[in-house]
């Protein structure tokens, strides 16, 4: 993978020595981000366990009872970590969405 750490629209335009904190906190954001990768695969490898038990035994695809419990705890971890709770609940549903057409297509591959 050729990835370009230093790339920005700011070269040429900007301070060198703003650029360089700027990449430095970048480095952060990048290690952050390939964290967040891994740990979306980790969770995915689950729930396509999930998916594969749903389907075997015939059980929906979503538990909306489930996803309220998560969502309660999402919004009071959010709260204890200073992240915007809205936010963290928009991004589990993201999530979860995809999840059920994941689990939707598992189901449909075993009639
Ligand atoms: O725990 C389940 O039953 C799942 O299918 C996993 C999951 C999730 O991604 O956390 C997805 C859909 C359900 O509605 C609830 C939770």
């Amino acid at each position: 993978m050729t990835y370009d750490s230093t790339a920005s629209s700011l070269t040429g335009t900007t301070d060198p020595a703003i650029l360089e904190e700027l990449l430095a906190i970048r480095s952060s954001i990048d290690n952050i981000d390939a964290t967040l990768v891994y740990l979306l695969a980790e969770r995915f490898k689950c729930t396509q366990k999930v998916g594969k038990l749903k389907a075997e035994h015939d059980l929906p695809p979503s538990d909306p009872e489930r996803e309220k419990a998560q969502i309660k705890r999402l919004h009071a971890l959010s709260q204890d970590a200073d992240l915007d709770p809205a936010f963290a609940e928009k991004f589990l549903n993201f999530i979860i969405d995809e999840v059920i057409r994941h689990h939707k297509a598992i189901s449909q591959e075993r009639p």
